[in-house]
Order: C-alpha cells, then structure tokens, then sequence
C-alpha cells in the first residue's frame, strides 16, 4: 500500500488554499487525512475535498504532532507563529509566505530549477514569491545553456497578488465605473479597474518597492547566483489571476532564437506560445487555470549583441503560488522525505 499522510493547510478559504485543495485532489496526492485551517472568521464553515464535506477547524485547537505535511498559505505573520511551531510538532511545512524565504536554514525551491534542495530542509520550506517562480522557469533552461549576465524585468500583476478580496473588488470597481459610480478601494489603495499602478508593496531608500526586490533575491537564491544582476519593474494590472512579464536577459555570449526556443520547448513546466503572424502570443486570460508558464514573443535584443527579450504569462494562484507548493510536497513524498507519522 502507498503510504498516505495528514495535510493541514493554513488559509484553507484563501485564494491559494481554495487552489491547494483543489491541487491535491486533481493530482491524487497521497492525502490519509485533511485538516482545514483559517481565521476564527471561518471557524465552522464547510469546504469540499473530493466530494466529501470538511469544516475549517481553528489553529489555535490543532495538535501539529498529528499531522505530517502543512501546506501554509494564511500570511507572513501567521507563518511566522505557526510554521515553527509545527515543524518543532515533526510536520514539513511548505510555507507560501515571504516570513522565511531569505533564511540560509530555508530552501526556497521551484522544482524545475532547484529539486534537489529539498534534501536540505530543516523542517520548514519556503514556496517563491509568484512573480519570481514564473520568471525563474522560463530563464533557468536558457541560463543553464548560456549564462545570464543581467536581467531586466517588468511586469504586469493581477489582481489575486493581493487575495480573493482583492480579485472580488476589481470586479465591483469594473461595475461601479459602468455605472458612473465612483469605484470603492479597499483591499488596493488606488481603483485598480480600468487602471494600473506600481506594485503596492513598501517602497525602499533606493526606489525600490518589496516585491522588486523579491525577484532579486529570490531568484539569487533559487539560482545559486548570489551576484546576479537584476532590476525589476513591478505593475499591477487590471487582470484577474495571471500575471505577464516582459523580460530582457543578457547573456555572456550571444543566443541565438532558434537555440533559446528549442531549449524552451524542451524544458518542464513551459508552453511556448507565439504566432507571428497573427501577432498571437502568451495572454493572461489563457494562461488562467493553466499549469504551464506561457512563453512566448522570443527575439533578438536589437540594442545589445549578447541581448533577447521574451514575454511570458502564468497563472498566478496556480504555478505562482499553489501548483509550486504541492510540487514541492510531491518532491518531498518521491525523495522519501515526508514521513507518515503513525496517530494513537
Ligand atoms: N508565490 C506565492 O507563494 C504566493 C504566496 N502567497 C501567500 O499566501 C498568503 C495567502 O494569500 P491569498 O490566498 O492570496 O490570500 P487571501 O486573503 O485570499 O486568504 C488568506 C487566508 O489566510 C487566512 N487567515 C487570515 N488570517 C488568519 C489567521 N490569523 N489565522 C489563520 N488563518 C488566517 C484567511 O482566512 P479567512 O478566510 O478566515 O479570513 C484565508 O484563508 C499570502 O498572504 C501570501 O503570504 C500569495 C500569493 C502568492
Ligand atoms: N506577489 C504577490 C503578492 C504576494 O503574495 O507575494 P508574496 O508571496 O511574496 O508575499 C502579488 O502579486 O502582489
């Protein structure tokens, strides 16, 4: 008999816990048992997993010793209470929060760039930031062939970046400015509908706002490059749950497009996407509920001999955030890394 485990996700009810009880049933995992945690606002109420009916339970009532895998998708400040409690309790937790995402003792994993970083875990695992996943799948084939010098990005962020609440509320303001009605603002602090601003995180000293600088790091860390050069635009955009980038790569010697497209339609994780003809290329509208990041637009930097530019677009609740954490939990599961505990 395959061996089967109790999984607890924090933030069950969010935009990326509704995706991860989604993720484990359409991908079979092994799931032995499932526990459902949220805010004390959803205490009670009922999510389905397979047909059956499963209540949000409160965090503060679970035993951690039970349970052997938590998925952790409710914020950086619940993460940072919860994750270490749990994993002390002997769970694996794959936290999707930013909270331990830079800490040396972490892995911060995309399974189709750095698996094998999994063997290094310590009990918590650190999910990327959505923008960086996307990014690092299409330009870790391409840099494994030809080294990237320095990336320039910029790009175009949907509205689930910010939770369900916010996808609900671009859809009211779209509505309320049909009507003539002036849009509310809540969850964004600018009407997002028929608009776009900068990314809403804190901005640094230097210009730089906190998602910038997690495509940074991040993709520092996951890539193994701790001096890569890397400079980001970050953009919300008024689309509802994928996220586009534009990306410029400068490599140490010129790549050719025909070698950078075969290398992509080779690598995992990645559908090229362009006709030419019909000036068809990766649209967040179709990469929606897609598991694949869409690539597409590869062409030649006109303005620097080492230098190509690709357009990609990616869901972001699914590869961006859920479909990356559940792959990391199928990673721990194949390496034999997650342990069924046996329950009294
Ligand atoms: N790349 C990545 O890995 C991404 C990571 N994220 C991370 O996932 C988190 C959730 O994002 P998202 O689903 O979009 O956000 P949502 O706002 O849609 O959902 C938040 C979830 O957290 C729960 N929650 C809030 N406060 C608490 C609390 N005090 N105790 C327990 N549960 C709580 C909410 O419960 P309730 O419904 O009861 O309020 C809800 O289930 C983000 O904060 C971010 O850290 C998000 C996107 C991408
Ligand atoms: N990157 C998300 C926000 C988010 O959840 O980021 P992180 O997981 O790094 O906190 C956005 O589009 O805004």
């Amino acid at each position: 008999m395959p061996e089967t485990y109790r999984v607890a996700i924090m933030g069950a009810t969010g935009a990326v816990g509704t995706e991860l009880l989604d993720l484990l049933a359409e991908r079979n995992f092994p799931v032995e048992e499932l526990v459902l945690l949220a805010s004390p606002r959803s205490v009670g109420r009922e999510l389905t997993f397979k047909g059956q009916s499963i209540k949000v339970q409160d965090i503060n009532q679970i035993d951690f010793s039970d349970i052997d895998l938590v998925l952790a998708s409710a914020g950086g400040s619940v993460s940072k209470e919860w994750a270490p409690k749990a994993a002390a309790a002997g769970a694996i937790v794959v936290d999707n929060s930013s909270a331990f995402r830079m800490d040396p003792t972490v892995p911060l994993i995309v399974p189709e760039v750095n698996p094998e970083a999994v063997l290094e875990h310590k009990g918590i695992i650190a999910n990327p930031n959505c923008t960086t996943i996307l990014m690092g799948v299409a330009l870790w084939p391409l840099h494994q062939y030809q080294p990237i010098e320095r990336v320039v990005v910029s790009t175009y962020q949907s509205a689930s970046g910010a939770g369900a609440r916010a996808m609900e509320e671009v859809k009211q303001q779209a509505q309320a400015i049909l009507r003539d009605e002036k849009p509310v603002t809540e969850a964004f602090p600018y009407p997002l509908a028929f608009n776009l601003f900068p990314h809403n995180s804190p901005l640094d000293d230097r210009g730089y706002c906190q998602e910038e600088m997690k495509m940074v790091n991040e993709t520092r860390k996951i890539f193994g490059v701790s001096d890569l050069r890397l400079s980001a635009t970050c953009v919300r955009v008024p689309v509802l749950r994928a996220h586009s980038e534009a990306i410029n790569i400068e490599f140490q010697q010129p790549l050719a497009v025909a070698k950078a497209l075969e290398l992509l339609h080779a690598a995992p994780g990645i559908k090229v996407v362009e006709d030419w003809d019909a000036n068809y290329f990766p649209m967040p509208m179709e990469a929606s509920g897609q598991d694949d990041v869409l690539v597409g637009r590869v062409r030649t930097d006109l303005s620097h001999k080492c230098g190509l530019e690709l357009w990609l677009s990616g869901d972001q609740i699914r590869k961006g955030a859920a479909l990356n954490a559940v792959q990391i939990a199928e990673l721990l599961v194949k390496k034999q890394l997650l342990k069924s505990k046996t329950v009294a």
